[in-house]
């Protein structure tokens, strides 16, 4: 994507009963720990949410993927792993937020296809906007919110819960410094909502801005 491009991606609205929330943020920056409270909470109130994770297992499993994570040097070019990165971003679409949705539930999901937009935005090797016309057929999430952290904060939490590897993209200083501007550049072009988790309140605001949407939804049915 060019430095002048805004960075507003157009995707489909869903017209559909249930409520897909997009939790978004670089590692570490707490996206498993939030959903698992905000789930929760939903859980008391009746609502039973689904919870799940984009990129799926098809993409984290997959060797070449795995490589690229250790040694991007070594791995996929960045068109290939944006294409397969999309190919598994469709098929959970198709076969778990869609039927959800048609449902009426809540789908909260760990990561979306910011994420993606912006790995490449922070590796600057490919040019997004060819990929908008695939984009365009992604969900519009109702609620897209992005978690962040000072990066000494997210570098440590990433290294105490999974060990130093200093080849990986998520313990490299510059690279987590970028992802988290690309993501707050993401949400705020994007109507999402930036919440910090290095202080409290993250997991009460995030539930505050879903039960609006909730309320907001029975208004208009
Ligand atoms: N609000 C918080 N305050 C302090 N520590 C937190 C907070 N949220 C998460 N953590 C801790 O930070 C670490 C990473 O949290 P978590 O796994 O929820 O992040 P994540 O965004 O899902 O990470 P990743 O994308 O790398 O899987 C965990 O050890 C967790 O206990
Ligand atoms: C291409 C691509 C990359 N990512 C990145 C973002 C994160 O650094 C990791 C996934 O981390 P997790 O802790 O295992 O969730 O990969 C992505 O999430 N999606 C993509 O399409």
């Amino acid at each position: 994507m060019d430095e002048g491009t805004p960075m507003i991606i157009e995707l489909r609205p869903h017209g559909m009963p249930g409520l897909l929330v997009a939790i978004e943020g670089p590692d570490g920056s707490g996206k498993t720990t939030l959903e698992e409270v905000v789930e929760s909470a939903l859980r008391r109130r009746g609502l039973s949410s689904v919870l799940t994770q984009q990129p799926t297992r098809w993409w984290r499993d997959d060797p070449k993927v795995a490589e690229t994570r250790r040694n991007p040097d070594e791995g996929l070019s960045p068109m290939a792993l944006a294409l397969f990165s999309l190919a598994d971003r469709f098929e959970h679409q198709v076969r778990v937020v869609e039927p959800a949705l048609l449902a009426g539930r809540p789908v909260l999901t760990n990561r979306y296809v910011f994420s993606l937009l912006t790995h490449f935005m922070v590796e600057g090797d490919l040019d997004l906007d060819a990929l908008r016309p695939v984009l365009a057929h992604l969900l519009r999430p109702d609620l897209l919110i992005v978690l962040d952290a000072p990066t000494h904060v997210l570098l440590e939490r990433v290294i105490e819960r999974d060990g130093s590897d200093p080849r990986r993209w998520d313990q490299q200083r510059a690279y987590v410094e970028r992802s988290r501007e690309a993501y707050v550049s993401l949400a705020s072009r994007n109507g999402g909502h930036v919440l910090r988790t290095d202080r409290p309140g993250a997991a009460r605001d995030a539930l505050t801005l879903v039960e609006e949407l909730l309320l907001d939804r029975r208004g208009s049915s």
